[in-house]
């Protein structure tokens, strides 16, 4: 699936009719909504994410951004009063079709949480799990996918003298770095972060910013932050979220200088939320 957008909207949010670059769509949703229970918790969102691009998601708490980034890889459906209507496209599949199979999204979206949760193992044995669940036992290749992966994650020098060592000696951001080198060990496609740094320091929180910086020419990323600088700093697009629906979505440029809705100006200026 595929939209055509300007060079320079493509840049900084404008509609103007300059050399035209193609975006491939990573998910499409349309007309979602979702309910736990009775309580509507997302509401119409039709929300188009793109590749090689870093998705920011806002809104104050309570608003449904874990919610929404949970239904991408179908975690949400853990919760047993979960209903939902409407449809959700992955690369052009509806991932909520009954014969769309879930490990797809096991083995194409990585996701990292909010707080480090690196396994009870060695840093190794962390970045080689994935793959041996993928049936990779020879230890030069898993090897070289430990390797890679850590360098991916920015994380190689720090660690690479002590790979034996267990991941939870570790600081909180070498454990969050740790988590998203696991994540890049399967492949992905899409990596989806919810709120990756709300629980660093900030010298952490940088790194990790870099890093997202790095990894969007490789994969797609979407974020939830409660931190509006944040998406500022690392987002290409932002969609603002309030009670449960996306209030605006756009270049995260125009969003933050120039918002078309009066209540993501009031957000973003800090008069709620
Ligand atoms: N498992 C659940 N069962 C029932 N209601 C839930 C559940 N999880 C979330 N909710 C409700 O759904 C709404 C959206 O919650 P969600 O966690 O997605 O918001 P959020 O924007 O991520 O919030 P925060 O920024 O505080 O993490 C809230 O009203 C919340 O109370």
């Amino acid at each position: 699936m595929q939209i055509v957008t300007s060079m320079r909207e493509s840049m900084n949010g404008t509609s103007t009719s300059d050399t035209p670059v193609e975006k491939n769509m990573v998910y499409e949703t349309k007309d979602f909504h979702l309910w736990y229970g009775d309580k509507l918790a997302l509401k119409n969102i039709n929300l188009p994410i793109y590749e090689n691009e870093v998705t920011a998601i806002i809104g104050p708490s309570g608003c449904g951004k874990s919610t929404y980034i949970k239904t991408l890889n179908r975690m949400v459906e853990l919760v047993p009063t979960v209903r939902i209507s409407g449809d959700i496209l992955y690369r052009d599949k509806s991932i909520l079709s009954k014969t769309f199979k879930v490990e797809e999204l096991r083995t194409s979206v990585g996701m990292v949480f909010q707080k480090p949760n690196p396994f009870p193992k060695s840093i190794y044995d962390n970045i080689a799990y994935g793959p041996r669940i993928h049936g990779i036992r020879n230890k030069k290749v898993l090897d070289e996918i430990v390797e890679k992966s850590l360098r991916g994650a920015a994380i190689w020098d720090e660690v690479k003298d002590r790979l034996k060592e267990n991941a939870y000696g570790l600081s909180g951001g070498q454990q969050q770095r740790i988590c998203i080198a696991r994540c890049l060990a399967i492949e992905p496609d899409v990596i989806l972060m919810d709120e990756p740094t709300s629980a660093l320091d900030p010298i952490s929180t940088m790194k990790v910013e870099e890093l997202v910086q790095e990894l969007k020419k490789e994969y797609s990323i979407v974020i939830v932050t409660h931190n509006m600088q944040q998406a500022a700093r690392i987002s290409d697009r932002t969609a603002f979220f309030l009670n449960g629906e996306v209030i605006e979505y756009t270049a995260t440029d125009k969003l933050f200088s120039n918002p078309s809705d009066k209540r993501t100006e009031d957000y973003i200026t800090g008069r709620f939320g």
